[in-house]
């Protein structure tokens, strides 16, 4: 069965990886202008290189802000800078300073592409005045490990800077944004994937302030003046389209695994509960094939997509697809013929080098036989060295691409 997970995986990661969508794209609007790129976020490298393919010449300069190891390389008249994520750092600083100068100046007759991909929140930053870097890095670290969804978490982050929430399309005005868009945020909602810097922002510094006061936020008299100023409603020299999404993901795993020949549905690809009470509930679907053959008969295939929430509260290393993972890990021990992998798209789950995990009625009794108890791994947040004991950590290293999560459970 693993081997059949793995096979789905892989692809699943090919179909998402975005130099297709974006030459593709590019093919499609026949772009023939010349252009400025600022491409930002985790599969920033990938999809500016695939631009390069097509544009050629036509790109007259060019940035690439991603995360830290997901460049790969050169691309001649391109400047690449790496920055941290999912906080920012002195990097991004630097980096999107650079983004804004080139982008300075324009005039109607410009066109910036805008390659936009998620994690671009944290890679793409300049602060409002008054707002140092660090009380930035202190804000998102509260935010991360608050329970926060990440509409919520962009919501706040929108009202703080000046480059999200459309102020970046503001910033070029009246040159043309052309944004290309892969999508990790549940509903592709444009304003929030990497805080949307060139869409109009549907979020209101009221609702900004009621998550501040909703996760007991601790910020600074500076930041809560800032977060009164309103982000632009509407933007005039904005053209966006969405490449890739966690749908396709989903598509393309259900494609694959009827070619395994696996009776397949696809629950959802919205999810966004606690990581651990929905590797329970998938658990409680799984037993219910296999004893009943019901909602589907096996050999069954069930498909999930989105990004679940993890409340951290303990101490230990991991990331909401490990900690659902062994949360199903946990309900099926003993059982035969039931496996599930959960892993995000990006390749990098929480602050770990694993995608996510892999796991089946043997993983408890390996953790078992290692001397620890796996409820209590879960309990402590430590599903990374949980599963790593099973030797069950998917680690499949920076994919080059960043469509949310997939879950897949096979019961056979
Ligand atoms: N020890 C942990 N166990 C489970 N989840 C964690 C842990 N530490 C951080 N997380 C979760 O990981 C999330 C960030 O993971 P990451 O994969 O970088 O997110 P994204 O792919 O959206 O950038 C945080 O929102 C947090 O909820
Ligand atoms: O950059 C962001 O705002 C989010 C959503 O696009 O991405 P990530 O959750 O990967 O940080
Ligand atoms: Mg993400």
């Amino acid at each position: 069965m693993r081997e059949k997970l793995k096979a789905i995986i892989n692809e699943v990661i090919n179909e998402v990886l975005p130099d297709k969508a974006v030459k593709n794209k590019l093919k499609e609007l026949n772009v023939q202008s010349e252009v400025i790129l600022v491409s930002i976020g985790k599969a920033a490298w990938r999809m500016a290189n695939a631009a390069k393919e097509v544009l050629g010449d036509r790109i007259k300069k060019g940035i690439v802000i991603t995360k830290y190891k997901h460049s790969e390389g050169p691309i001649e008249g391109i400047e690449i800078y790496e920055a941290g994520h999912p906080t920012p750092d002195e990097n991004t600083i630097k980096a999107t300073k650079r983004a804004l100068e080139i982008t300075s100046n324009l005039s109607e007759n410009d066109t910036v592409l805008f390659l936009v991909s998620g994690g671009g929140s944290a890679l793409f930053e300049m602060p409002k005045d008054g707002i140092s870097l660090s009380e930035m890095q202190d804000l998102t670290n509260q935010l991360l490990k608050s329970g926060a969804n990440i509409v919520e978490i962009n919501t706040i982050r929108k009202h703080l800077s000046k480059v999200k929430g459309g102020r970046f399309a503001q910033h070029v005005y009246p040159a043309k944004v052309l944004s290309l868009v892969l999508s990790d945020v549940l509903g592709d909602r444009l304003d929030t994937i990497a805080s949307g810097p060139a869409y109009p922002d549907s979020s209101t510094s009221q609702q900004a302030i009621d998550v501040i006061e909703k996760y007991k936020l601790k910020v600074s008299n500076d930041i809560l003046n800032a977060l009164k100023e309103e982000t632009p409603k509407e933007l005039p020299n904005i053209e966006t389209y969405i490449i890739g999404s966690v749908k396709v993901s989903c598509d393309k795993a259900m494609e694959k695994a009827r070619e395994l020949e696996f009776n397949t549905i696809i629950l959802t690809t919205q999810l966004n509960c606690e990581a651990k009470e929905a590797g329970r509930f998938l658990a409680a679907i799984g037993k219910e094939i296999l004893e009943n053959n019901r909602p589907i008969p096996k050999p069954a295939a069930v498909i999930l997509g989105g990004e679940a929430v993890v409340h951290v509260k303990g101490n230990g290393k991991g990331g909401r697809n490990q900690e659902l993972a062994l949360s199903f890990a946990i309900e099926i021990e003993g059982l035969e013929k039931i496996a599930l992998c959960s892993f995000g798209t990006d390749g990098t789950d929480g602050p770990t080098d694993a995608a996510g995990g892999i796991v089946d009625g043997q993983t408890c009794e390996k953790i078992r036989k290692a001397g620890y108890s796996p409820e209590k791994l879960l309990e402590n947040n430590d599903s990374y060295n949980a599963l790593k004991i099973a030797n069950d950590l998917l680690i499949t290293g920076p994919t080059g691409t960043n469509v949310n999560d997939l879950i897949v459970m096979l019961v056979e």
